[in-house]
């Protein structure tokens, strides 16, 4: 009989990037995700008219090996830096903001580097998975309709920790810890404009009451949609108040408070799309790497297990895997 499978559940980056180092370590994997693709935060919303980044806008790369993973990227063209005309507005103040900061956008879209890391490994979408509970030896998964899943010799939960606690409940240590994660909320907007604004801003760090950040799609490398589409960010403390307010009105005040900030006349947008991000970053960075129990087989990672940024999901996923191949 063959060796049972290990069950990767999330296909943001942090479980792609397990998948992918138990991959190379020659382990078969099997992932689930509940969304209908992969990538989770680092989302792009493909429309008619081009597509945008609704979840991260781009990374920095400060860690070596993420360094290394990311000139791999590079050289297969699913990443390319990205130097847009950055500015700060404060205080009503709009001013250029330039820094020696290196980022880095997904080509031609933020989305497609999930898309590439996960390749041809096995994958089930639109699979929530509510339960994961072990046998003697072995481990099965259960979904929102009741299906089982299995048997994997392994399980590696790589949802948001609000989302981790309730899959994690074989090892109540490991459940406590994400569950006491706290995760912050971002309202996001995209915005289309028939005629492109009359700006030089091509990305913005904000320091007032409703927007934290705004960006400009056509500025990143190798989008070429036909409207100029802006994603602007709200705040987490404006997200986290005006949680339940309709789409409508969010765009609506988003799309004012970007009219008062950018220095040039802003028309109807052609097009806008409101998007909640319920968990969109972990209320404080962590050093945990990854959460393991290594009896049970069972393991945790995520971008809440050290920064939330790409960088620190793809560190936690590759612990993760680290930390499971060393107890083969
Ligand atoms: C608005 C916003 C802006 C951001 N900007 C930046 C930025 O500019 N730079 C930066 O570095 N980072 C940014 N980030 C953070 C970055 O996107 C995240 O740190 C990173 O993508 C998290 O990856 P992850 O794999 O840990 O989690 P996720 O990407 O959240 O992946 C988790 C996956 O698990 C799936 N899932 C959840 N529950 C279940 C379940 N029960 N069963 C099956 N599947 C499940 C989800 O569908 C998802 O696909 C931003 C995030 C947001 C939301
Ligand atoms: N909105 C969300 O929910 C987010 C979740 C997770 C991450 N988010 C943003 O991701 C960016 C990634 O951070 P990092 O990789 O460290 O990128 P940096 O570009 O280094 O930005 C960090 C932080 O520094 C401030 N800053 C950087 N450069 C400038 C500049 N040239 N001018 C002004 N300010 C700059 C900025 O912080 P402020 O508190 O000052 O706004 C950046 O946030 C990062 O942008 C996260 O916000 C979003």
């Amino acid at each position: 009989m063959s060796k049972a499978p290990i069950a990767i559940i999330g296909t943001g980056i942090a479980g792609l990037s397990a998948a992918q180092a138990l991959h190379t370590a020659g382990q078969a994997v099997q992932l689930f995700d509940k969304s209908r693709r992969c990538g989770g935060r680092t989302a792009s919303k493909q429309i008619e008219s081009g597509s945008f980044d609704l979840g991260a806008q781009y990374f920095t790369a400060r860690d070596r090996r993420f360094r290394e993973a990311l000139q791999h990227w590079q050289e297969e063209g699913w990443a390319a830096p990205w130097s847009p005309n950055l500015y700060l507005s404060r205080a009503g103040q709009l001013e250029p903001s330039t820094d020696e900061q290196a980022r880095w956008v997904g080509t031609p879209q933020m989305a497609s580097i999930a898309r590439a890391l996960l390749g041809d490994l096995p994958v089930t979408f639109s699979c929530r998975i509510t339960e994961a509970f072990r046998g003697e030896e072995l481990w099965t998964l259960v979904d929102a309709d009741g299906a089982s899943h299995g048997p994997f010799s392994h399980v590696i939960v790589a949802t948001p920790a609000p989302q981790a606690s309730a899959l994690l409940a074989a090892a109540p240590k490991l459940a406590a810890v994400a569950a006491s994660v706290a995760m912050e909320p971002t309202w996001a907007v995209a915005l289309g404009f028939a005629t492109p604004l009359p700006t030089q801003v091509e990305g913005c760090f904000v320091q007032d009451d409703a927007l934290d950040w705004l960006a400009r799609e056509r500025s990143k490398p190798g989008r070429n949609g036909h409207l100029d589409t802006w994603v602007l960010h709200a705040t987490n403390s404006w997200s986290r108040q005006h949680l339940d307010l309709s789409k409508e009105a969010v765009s609506e005040q988003l799309l004012g408070a970007f009219a008062e900030l950018i220095d040039c006349v802003v028309p109807a947008p052609e097009f806008t799309l409101a998007h909640r991000w319920l968990y969109a970053r972990p209320a404080q960075p962590h050093e945990w790497g990854a959460l393991a129990d290594a009896g049970l087989g069972l393991y945790a990672c995520g971008d809440w297990c050290l920064s939330g940024r790409v960088e620190g999901a793809w560190l936690s996923g590759q612990e993760a895997a680290r930390r499971l191949l060393e107890h083969l």
